[in-house]
């Protein structure tokens, strides 16, 4: 049963804090949104949790310290979506996924049937199947997308993190990528997810973790979060917020007066 533990993290990039004393844990099971303004600090809290960033602080996963692990053990463990991958190599898509198994692999071993196994359960996931034989850089926005996630999905990892899966997708995508999240989640994974859309982290979500400014400003249930008073202080916006379908549902109505997002 996986376990992620944040105590007291903080980031700085240069000469800027970026991220600020954040304490936050997460188990296996739970599907948990990241949400923020621009520049709040979510990627870079991502980022840390798989200690692809100098952080202070401990983050500890299944008790042991990240910053400690060997990258490969780490890279088994914790899958990693990152936020608008470019692509250099014309790889083909089937190739490109395949990569999600390096982490498994040892030194210039082949991958066996197991990792063919998880590489076609992952292309079936994200639903790029139809893609296999397409040269990757040559794909849509959206296409690569749900290739990357794929690349992602084929690590079989107990955790995932995502950093803005939804972005590119059609709404039809956009939903499946949500139910496959969650499923991950129902199905015993821990999964951590950057998402700009409200509505979708309230409505999937079991937590929502709400960041400004580099720090975690609420933690909680979707509807104990997105409350009109938290998003007009975080992201200078007047939501009116629907509770209609069981979940909060978020409607953004424009710039609350006088307000700016603190970003
Ligand atoms: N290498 C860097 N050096 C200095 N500052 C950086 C560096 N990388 C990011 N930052 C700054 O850190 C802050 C947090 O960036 P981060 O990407 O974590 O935000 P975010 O919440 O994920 O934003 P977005 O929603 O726009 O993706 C931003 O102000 C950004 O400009």
């Amino acid at each position: 049963m996986v376990s992620l533990a944040l105590q007291s993290v903080s980031v700085s990039l240069g000469r800027r804090t970026v991220v600020r004393d954040v304490n936050a844990s997460f188990g296996a099971g739970e599907l948990v949104a990241i949400v923020g303004p621009n520049g709040a600090g979510k990627s870079t809290l991502a980022r840390a949790m798989l200690a692809l960033v100098p952080f202070a602080g401990t983050i500890a996963l299944d008790g042991a310290d990240v910053a400690r692990l060997p990258r490969a053990q780490l890279a088994r463990q914790v899958a990693y979506l990152p936020q608008g991958q470019t692509l250099h190599w014309p790889l083909s898509v089937e190739r490109l996924v395949e990569l999600g198994r390096l982490p498994h692999l040892a030194p210039l071993s082949r991958i066996g049937a197991t990792d063919r196994a998880a590489v076609e359960q992952a292309m079936a996931q994200a639903d790029v199947l139809s893609l296999r034989d397409r040269v990757a850089t040559e794909l849509s926005g959206g296409e690569r997308a749900r290739v990357m996630l794929a690349r992602a999905l084929a690590v079989q990892a107990p955790a995932l993190i995502a950093d803005e899966p939804l972005a590119s997708l059609d709404p039809g995508h956009q939903i499946d990528v949500m139910d496959l999240l969650q499923a991950e989640a129902r199905g015993g994974a821990l999964v951590i997810t950057v998402l700009h859309d409200l509505t979708m982290a309230a409505r999937y979500c079991d937590r929502v973790l709400l960041m400004a400014q580099g720090a975690l400003v609420a933690q909680g249930s979707p509807e104990a979060v997105l409350t009109r008073e938290n998003l007009r202080a975080v992201y200078g916006i007047e939501a009116r917020i629907d509770r209609a379908g069981g979940w909060p549902s978020v409607t953004v109505m424009g710039r609350a007066a006088g307000e700016a997002a603190a970003t």
